[in-house]
């Protein structure tokens, strides 16, 4: 079926592949029929203001070409309405199109998926300041060592990709100290030091970093990750098991599930799909089914 279709394409993502995987997403888009308005932006603000005028002028479908961060636009433009979201995963780390099974690196793929149909609800996370400034995310929102690393690598002009984020870490590493946090899970209130806090719809971050590798984004709740204090050796040592999930069996790692987090620390900044997102204190609650995501197969 052909769709009225809103595209935004980020060229700088992916080390500045996006562009051209942007041109070939066009024309892929409308050789198939689509009727394309191109709502790409020279900055990620304008990208948003174009998307979401498309997004209230009734586009049925939203394609983003990108990695997490234009997911995670793509996801503000879409939740809570009927208009569905399609990803090109053309970026550094996709987690979220790996986490739902989607292409990776194919706009060949991404496009023919849009025009078969198959749709699939998944729950989002809303986040809230104490001002009242409230976004959505799909992937994973981080709360500590996460989210000074990401910010300093969004200060950094120099290397990109993967690089940054590592370069970023070797340097925030030695002057670290664990967090004093106030948790609350559902109304449980729990005070700690932790290395980070992670609030996750889907279960990993950063480039395939599986934090909270049981994380389903259809069961209506958020799996919950506090690593709590270690010394700086030991969190060296246990790091590198997040890619294969296994550091969930450290005795320092707890995962629990709620529906609300409200998560407090002085001077803690966060992070969401990998976008620098406000400081706590955060208040956070999974919307069940709130975005209509385009899939390679039906499922209810
Ligand atoms: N013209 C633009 N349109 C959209 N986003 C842009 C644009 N220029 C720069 N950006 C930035 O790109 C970032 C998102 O990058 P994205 O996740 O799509 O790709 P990536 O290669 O995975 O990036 P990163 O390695 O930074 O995570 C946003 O922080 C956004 O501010």
């Amino acid at each position: 079926m052909p769709h009225r279709v809103a595209l935004v394409v980020n060229p700088t993502a992916g080390k500045g592949a996006g562009r051209a995987r942007g041109a070939e997403t066009l024309r892929l888009l409308t050789e198939a029929g689509h009727e394309v308005l191109d709502v790409s932006g020279t900055t990620y603000a304008q990208a948003r203001a174009q998307a979401e005028a498309a997004v209230a002028d009734g586009v049925d479908t939203v394609v983003v070409v990108g990695g997490d961060g234009l997911v995670h636009l793509g996801v503000n433009l879409c939740a809570g309405t009927d208009t569905h979201l399609a990803v090109v995963a053309a970026g550094t780390g996709n987690d979220f199109a790996r986490n739902l099974g989607l292409p990776v690196g194919d706009p060949v793929a991404a496009v023919r998926l849009v025009g078969l149909d198959a749709t699939r609800r998944i729950d989002l996370g809303r986040m809230c300041t104490p001002a009242g400034d409230g976004a959505w995310f799909g992937g994973v929102l981080g709360a500590g060592f996460d989210a000074i690393v990401n910010d300093r690598a969004s200060r950094m002009r120099w290397p990109r990709g993967q690089m940054r984020y590592n370069l970023a870490l070797l340097r925030e590493l030695p002057v670290f100290r664990p967090i004093p946090y106030v948790i609350e899970l559902d109304g449980e209130r729990i005070e700690t030091k932790a290395m980070l806090v992670a609030v996750a719809n889907t279960t990993s971050f950063g480039g395939g970093m599986r934090v909270c590798p049981d994380a389903d984004v259809t069961d209506g709740l958020f799996d919950v990750l506090i690593l709590r204090e270690i010394s700086i050796p030991a969190f060296l040592r246990v790091f590198p098991s997040v890619y294969s999930g296994t550091h969930v069996n450290h005795p320092a790692v707890e995962i629990r599930r709620a529906r609300t987090v409200r998560l407090e620390a002085t001077g803690i900044r966060s992070q969401a799909d990998g976008e620098p997102f406000g400081a706590l204190p955060l208040a956070v609650e999974v919307v069940p089914r709130a975005l209509s995501v385009v899939v390679p197969e039906v499922t209810p």
